[in-house]
């Protein structure tokens, strides 16, 4: 088995390659046998993409290697050397060694610096020779750096002619820096540069040119030196650590220890995030490192989410450019497990689910920050209905932890980046993908990132969203798998038409009172009749014009509550009935048919959520009634299919299901393409807080109405928020503080934190 390749011009490179001047003595002589099993251990391993030099060792590296390789085929290894240094023989130095040059080998001959184009010939017909191949895949001049005439010149013509004659696969240079490497890219025909000590977790700034040039003309980079010369290559920095060969001054320790301190916090070894982290680079198509012994050399190891770390460690760096100064970042995180005790009085009771603790995994981001003398903190959390809870709280634990040490500007600078960061967490990923646990974890801690984002703006989310410009919202969205129904371009061109009118949508919402909502308070299952009435009448009063009765336990007692719900709200009022998945979808038509002479609106949730045909099978038979669905549409693509599928005529997104504002606008802005109205669920803790800011968001900057479109209301929990949502004449009054509404105050924690708070310890008790 290989390791994993990269390909670059019909070569495939394993992404760890084998550096061989250790094959040549470098710093002390091995034996041929310990050399032979090097080469053994390392393919062994997976390593296909072995690299040495004629000046490793005066031509024993090349010697060595092409002994080891013999053993194994030619087409599947790529096999790197170098030109520049010519060896011609030197007899007057035979008695000495070469060791002023690190090589503990005979100094029988000398290195002639010559990139002339019969100095490339030679030197490549030599190390054919000592490899015993009858070709070389990649050719690099060695350290040109003195050399940039002749490299650029008769040096890159001679190996281009080689490369059209097939005796090698492709050329380039290694070197020691960045620069002369870009130029030659941007001057020369190069197929790959091999850039050794600059392109490190140490070093970047150097790099940068060479890659960016690199990838405009499709150059492939190796990356060579990784570990900076010792400095990077054990899992604590050593005092006496060399850095580019010598003595590691004593900032360059400093920032090395600040590395090796991120690498511990992300639980990665810090030689395994020294290899791994310049393979983030796309154009990097491998990692060269020393090896020495059949036990030693580079192991992929423990390598943290690389992703992560690459952005932490940028973190750090600009830190230090700060000088400790003025950069602000996420110091923290709190994860909490709360639970409110709903099922005493059957808040929030079903079909299904008889017996609901309105739950959140809480999350808040704790920043560095003050705004208005106030700590600046990000709060978000899922919804959960009480067991399982704490499943969520660890999960979220897990994203935000990505998070803690970054630098606030890049966190809400780039809502798109974050989620990606976190959404494609390779190894979370795998839980879901994208539904379940880890996804309603990743719904937790970006709807704290958005809230953050926005408090930091000073604006409600809202008026935050509604004031990005197009591209920027868009670029934060994951429109992943869903080009065939929705392309970015149609998704800018849409938030771009509405952008004259929003002005006027704002004032036209405030004017009217704000968004309209419909009630289900008196409608959960678990409530007598008394109790029912009771609040049907009131929501009456209140001027609600659309009223939700949970359903699907007894087609019986439904028919007989619904009679009754009706008498009560006379015929003007919209009723909507809500199954709760309990039904087959015969079962679904038959009943929600019987039902139908009391003028239902929708009935929602008739089937198994992942049902899309169903859904559309229910939807053809119960006509004119409509089908609503999606508190537990796991996703933006299951959105797709229901929307494609012509499935729903009623879209309920949940905003703590779905991965925050960048998963759900997405859903938002296919509804709209498709004309189905967006009427989000709400039936939970802290949910019509976010809610609001969302259908907002809607009316002005994509739809513009509120035809056919209300959004649910509960009236349980608001008192725990520290910005509860106002509704007032069944309308949700629009929000004006900053942020997504969705922190809960302290003295609710104190007292429903699961199961230490004040309230759930007396439980117990
Ligand atoms: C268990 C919960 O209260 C659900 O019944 C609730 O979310 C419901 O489905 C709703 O539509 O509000």
């Amino acid at each position: 088995m290989t390791l994993p390749t990269r390909s670059h011009r019909g070569l495939a490179f394993t992404t760890l390659g084998a550096g061989c001047a250790q094959l040549g003595n470098l710093y002390r002589a091995i034996s041929d046998e310990e050399a032979e099993a090097t080469v053994r251990a390392a393919w062994e391993r997976g390593i296909r993409y072995f690299d040495t030099a004629p000046h490793y060792g005066l031509g024993l590296s090349e010697r060595r290697l092409g002994r080891a390789l013999a053993a194994y085929p030619r087409d599947e290894y790529v096999l790197s050397t170098k030109v520049g240094r010519v060896l011609v023989p030197s007899p007057e130095t035979a008695g000495e060694r070469d060791l002023a040059n690190g090589f503990d080998v005979p100094a029988d001959s000398r290195r002639v610096y010559d990139l002339s184009r019969d100095g490339v010939l030679r030197s490549i017909e030599d190390s054919l020779e000592r490899l015993g191949v009858d070709r070389i895949d990649v050719v690099y001049m060695h350290d040109p750096d003195d050399h940039w005439e002749a490299a650029s010149t008769t040096g890159a013509e001679t190996l281009v002619q080689l490369r059209d004659e097939g005796v090698i696969g492709g050329f380039g240079a290694g070197m020691n820096q960045g620069e002369m490497l870009a130029d030659l890219i941007e001057q020369t025909d190069v197929d790959i540069v091999m850039c050794a000590g600059r392109l490190t977790l140490l070093e970047q700034d150097h790099a940068e040119r060479m890659l960016r040039l690199a990838a405009e003309r499709d150059v492939a980079v190796v990356a060579a030196a990784v570990y900076n010369s010792g400095l990077l290559s054990r899992e604590s920095v050593a005092e006496d650590a060399t850095f580019n060969y010598t003595q590691a001054p004593a900032g360059i320790l400093a920032r090395a220890r600040d590395i090796e301190r991120i690498c511990r916090e992300h639980n990665a070894s810090l030689p395994a995030a020294a290899v791994q982290f310049p393979l983030r680079y796309p154009q990097v198509v491998s990692v060269v490192a020393g090896m020495r012994g059949a036990d030693q050399g580079p192991r992929d190891g423990r390598a943290a989410h690389c992703a992560t770390l690459r952005r932490t460690l940028a973190c750090a760096r600009r830190r230090r450019l700060h000088q400790g100064g003025s950069m602000s970042t996420i110091t923290s995180v709190e994860i909490h497990d709360l639970r409110f005790p709903t099922s005493v009085t059957a808040d929030g009771s079903d079909a299904m689910n008889q017996d609901a603790d309105y739950s959140a995994a809480y999350v808040v981001l704790l920043t560095d920050e003050t705004v208005d003398g106030e700590p600046l903190r990000g709060h978000g959390f899922t919804f959960t209905i009480g067991r399982g809870n704490e499943l969520c709280a660890a999960a979220a634990r897990s994203y935000a932890n990505h998070l803690v040490g970054q630098d606030l500007d890049d966190v809400v600078g780039d809502l798109g980046g974050t989620y990606r960061l976190l959404a494609s967490d390779s190894q979370l990923r795998w839980l879901g993908p994208e539904k379940g646990v880890v996804h309603l974890a990743l719904a937790a801690v970006m709807n704290a990132a958005w809230d953050l984002a926005a408090r930091r703006a000073g604006k409600p989310l809202w008026r935050y969203l509604v004031e990005l410009p197009a591209e920027t919202l868009v670029d934060a969205l994951d429109l992943r798998y869903l080009s065939d129904e929705l392309t970015r371009d149609e998704a800018i061109a849409m938030l771009r038409a509405t952008a004259p009118l929003r002005a006027a949508r704002t004032a036209e919402l405030e004017a009217a009172g704000g968004y309209p909502c419909y009630t289900t308070s008196a409608g959960w299952l678990g409530y007598d009749d008394d109790k029912m009435v009771r609040l049907l009448r009131e929501a009456v009063a209140e001027g609600y014009s659309h009223v939700k009765l949970k359903v699907g336990r007894d087609l019986h007692e439904d028919r007989r509550r619904v009679a009754l719900a009706r008498a009560i709200i006379g015929p003007d009022i919209k009723l909507m009935i809500d199954a709760n998945q309990m039904w087959d979808v015969p079962q679904a038509i038959e009943w929600v048919n019987a039902l139908a002479e009391y003028d239902l609106h929708w009935i929602e949730e008739p089937t198994s959520p992942d049902d899309i045909l169903g859904h559309a099978a229910i939807r053809a038979a119960v006509a004119p009634i409509g089908v609503a669905t999606g508190e537990h549409g796991m996703n933006r693509v299951l959105f797709k299919q229901l929307l494609q599928a012509e499935a729903i005529d009623y879209c309920q997104i949940d905003s703590a299901r779905m991965a925050s504002v960048n998963e759900i606008v997405a859903v938002y802005l296919m509804a709209a393409k498709r004309g189905v109205p967006v009427c989000p669920h709400a039936g939970g803790v802290g949910l019509c807080e976010l809610v609001q800011h969302l259908s907002i968001f809607d009316y002005i900057a994509l739809t513009g109405t509120t035809e056919d479109r209300v959004t649910e209301y509960v009236d349980h929990l608001h008192e725990h928020f520290a910005d509860p949502c106002i509704v007032a004449d069944a309308r949700y009054v629009v929000p004006t503080r900053p942020g997504y509404s969705a922190e809960i105050i302290e003295g609710s924690i104190a007292e429903f934190e699961f199961p230490d708070g004040g309230y759930w310890r007396q439980v117990v008790a």
